[in-house]
């Protein structure tokens, strides 16, 4: 059916006004990677401060950072040419984030990545960060920043560390009904949830298995304070059959996903739908995106998926995904019909939008 792609590496933006905390969470992603090899790209090289780096680069350069990172700095016209570099298979990275400068319109970033004819990338969602304590003042200034907050997938409403309780709900509130149906998640000092970005790492030469990773995994042993806060807020779910999930069913299950569900992440067995692949799932927020990828020979058929998200029902996700299980495929036109919704959300080469 879809022919088979190499995997492409998810490109996520991470725009925010000045000061909001963008290279913070950036750096906190970096010491919190799991073995995922992420490659960076920020207008302002110098602000970052990752222990293992030596800051040997200056604007222009692309700088290893000898623990599976690379950094490069760029200006926005010279966005592909560093893209390519990031993306040489040498370079072997699972995920590149682009720190948008503090002034960026972060949509020119994403239309620029969604035109980007560089197939080894697919665009993989927006992260708004905004300073709680200075929303108000921000928007009063910038008017503009609802206009990011819509485009967004995930916003991170961020140093409410700063804010009252009350002064928290009131804003959030507010980040919310200009964010639409983008998920919104609070942090003091950019402590998210690496996972909502990262994928466990499925290399062959590392650990080939699917599976969830555990906070123990994720923080190294002096966050482990962190750990047990961080576990506080989050539900997940896993979710394994061996029977192939409907198309149609599936689909219906992600367009009415809850708003808290921020991250799905796994890979879809629809069967006869298309036997030859198994369809990698990506969802941020409310970005979804599947990559069709070929099926290994004497890989069992499977779909494995994890769902992360806050106040979300667990069991009651975990039955609807059953649910969504077709053990009575045929291969007929109709199911072939059904696969459309699923091919919606794949990028085709000539695609030029999400
Ligand atoms: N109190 C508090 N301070 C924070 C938090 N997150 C970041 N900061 C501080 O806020 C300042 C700005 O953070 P950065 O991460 O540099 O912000 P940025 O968005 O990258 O800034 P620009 O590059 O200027 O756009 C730094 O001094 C951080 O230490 C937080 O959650 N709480």
């Amino acid at each position: 059916m879809t022919p088979p792609r190499a995997p492409q590496i998810p490109v996520v933006v991470l725009a925010g006004f000045l000061g909001s905390g963008k290279t913070t969470l950036l750096n906190h992603l970096l010491r919190n990677r799991a073995g995922n090899r992420i490659g960076v790209v920020v207008n302002d090289f110098g602000s970052i401060e990752i222990d293992a780096m030596t800051v040997a680069g200056q604007v222009g350069s692309t700088v290893s950072l000898g623990n599976g990172c690379m950094c490069c700095a760029v200006d926005a016209s010279e966005l592909d040419t560093y893209l390519e570099t990031l993306t040489a298979p040498s370079a072997r990275l699972d995920v590149i984030v682009i720190e948008a400068s503090g002034l960026a319109e972060p949509q020119e970033l994403v239309r620029m990545l969604l035109a980007s004819d560089n197939p080894h990338i697919r665009y993989g969602g927006l992260v708004e960060v905004v300073d709680a304590a200075e929303f108000p003042a921000t928007r009063e200034r910038h008017p503009e920043i609802d206009r990011h907050l819509a485009v967004a997938d995930l916003i991170v409403l961020n140093k409410t560390d700063r804010v009252t309780e009350a002064g928290l709900r009131a804003v959030r509130e507010a980040v919310e009904t200009a964010g639409g149906s983008a998920a919104v998640i609070c942090s003091a000092y950019g402590r998210i949830d690496p996972e909502l970005l990262l994928d466990p790492v499925t290399r062959a030469d590392e650990d080939d298995s699917f599976r969830q990773l555990t906070f123990e995994d994720l923080l190294p042993e002096a966050d482990r304070t962190h750990a047990d806060h961080l576990h506080a807020a989050y539900d997940s779910v896993s979710f394994t059959a061996d029977v192939p999930l409907g198309p149609r069913l599936f689909m219906a299950f992600l367009d009415s996903r809850p708003a808290g569900l921020y991250r799905i992440k796994g890979f879809v067995d629809f069967g006869v739908g298309d036997p030859g692949n198994r369809y990698t799932l990506h969802a941020v927020g409310r970005f979804l995106r599947f990559e069709p990828q070929r099926w290994a020979r004497d890989e069992p058929r499977r779909t494995q998926l994890v769902l992360i998200g806050s106040g979300i029902d667990a069991h009651a996700l975990h039955k609807e995904l059953e649910g969504c299980q077709d053990a009575w495929q045929d291969a007929t036109e109709e199911l072939e019909r059904s696969m459309w919704g699923v091919l919606r959300y794949v990028r085709q080469p000539d695609d030029d939008e999400a």
